[in-house]
């Protein structure tokens, strides 16, 4: 018989996990591994709600196993260090995102690309190298190799700081990849959710020029004077992107869901690049003629590696670049996930753990 969550590991661990495709998320008892001689243990105190938390819980990919405890922006203090930990000691402030484990000898690895690495360990609903099931961060406690544990500032706030741990790396890296970091550039934004703000406000500290697209023109007035968009497209008004044709450096696409591709692609000047980094569950369709003339590059992204991980998180502590969030306890992440589905919130829901997380 299979051994239970509760008894795969001598530490006793508790979360909210969704059972099976309604996504329902419920309170759930399992167990961590002992804090090895390289493991760092932490008390979680934030974990933000990224849309693929919701992809996941509803096994819209079509990868999930249940039962499973979501949560990849996760931050805490360390109440333990394993004999070999360097980096790390107890108090400090830290954060785990979407990564636990790859295999550190291919060519991803040595080039800081783990997110990239075939044998990566995702943080939740993955098996690790023991074999058990890996469990996120809506949950009281994380342990993980001190290799995969970023560092957080002193400046940089806990709770708005742990969305910048996956919605964060997220947008950062294609914009050092691709080239879309130098200032004056002008960048299209599509989708302004989780990733589409902090790709917003990342750019701006870049120097960029930024541009939202959106299906929501009820969101124009805050992105341009509260986010610092330089300007604002509503993507169902033809003649407002007809007028920005040709324009953009760059597109950063957060959408979470199949949509055109056609108009991002003629916004693009000649050699500009449209970065997907949205994962609907659907395939989107690709013009190709388009893509000809003007030799541009459709691309994609995912997450980033661990060292860049931390240049971000440092990039942000500079610039004073956090999230914008909406603070929740633990027993309303249901409603948040509905209400994620329709995009109402600004812009990352956070879960206040350490204070509404309740054993039963
Ligand atoms: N590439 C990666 O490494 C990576 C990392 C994190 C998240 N993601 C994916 O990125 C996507 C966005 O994540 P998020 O946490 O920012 O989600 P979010 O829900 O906060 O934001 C998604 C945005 O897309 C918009 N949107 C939804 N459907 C749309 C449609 N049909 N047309 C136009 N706009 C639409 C919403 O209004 C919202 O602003 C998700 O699919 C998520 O799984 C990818
Ligand atoms: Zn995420």
């Amino acid at each position: 018989m299979a051994i239970s969550p509760e008894n795969e590991h001598p530490v006793k661990a508790f979360g909210w996990a969704a059972r099976d495709s309604s996504g329902h998320l419920s309170p759930f008892k399992f167990s961590r591994r002992a804090t090895g001689e390289k493991d760092v243990n932490f008390k979680i105190l934030y974990c933000g709600i990224c849309h693929s938390d919701l992809h996941s819980a509803k096994n819209e990919w079509g990868i999930t196993s249940y039962p499973i405890v979501p949560g990849h922006e996760i931050v805490g203090v360390v109440t333990e260090v394993g004999s070999k930990v360097t980096k790390f000691k107890v108090g400090d402030k830290v954060g785990v995102g979407c990564l636990v484990g790859s295999c550190h000898s291919c060519a991803n690895c040595k080039d800081d690309l783990e997110n990239y690495c075939p044998k990566m360990i995702l943080t939740y609903g993955a098996k690790y190298y023991d074999g058990t099931t890996t469990y996120g961060g809506y949950s009281d406690i994380m342990v993980s190799d001190e290799y995969f544990v970023i560092k957080i500032p002193d400046n940089l706030p806990l709770d708005g700081g742990a969305p910048l741990l996956c919605a964060g790396i997220t947008v950062y890296s294609p914009l050092k990849y691709y080239g879309l970091d130098k200032t004056g550039m002008h960048l299209g934004v599509v989708g302004l959710g989780g990733l589409g703000h902090m790709a917003v406000k990342f750019a701006k500290a870049m120097g960029l020029k930024v541009t939202v697209i959106s299906t929501s023109p009820n969101k124009k007035k805050e992105a341009m004077e509260h986010l610092g968009a330089d300007g604002f497209l509503i993507s169902r008004n033809t003649e407002e992107i007809q007028s920005a044709m040709g324009t953009m450096d760059g597109i950063i696409d957060t959408v979470s869901a199949v949509h055109a591709l056609l108009p991002l692609i003629g916004l693009l000047k000649t050699n500009g690049k449209l970065v997907i980094v949205g994962a609907p569950e659907k395939p989107h369709e690709l013009p190709a003629m388009p893509l000809l003339m003007g030799r541009k590059i459709v691309g994609g992204s995912c997450i980033g590696g661990i060292k860049e991980t931390q240049e971000m998180i440092d990039f942000a502590a500079k610039h004073n670049i956090v999230a914008d969030i909406e603070v929740i306890p633990m027993d309303y992440v249901n409603t948040a996930m509905e209400r994620l589905l329709k995009a109402d919130v600004k812009y990352r829901f956070v879960i206040d753990i350490a204070n509404s997380l309740k054993p039963f």
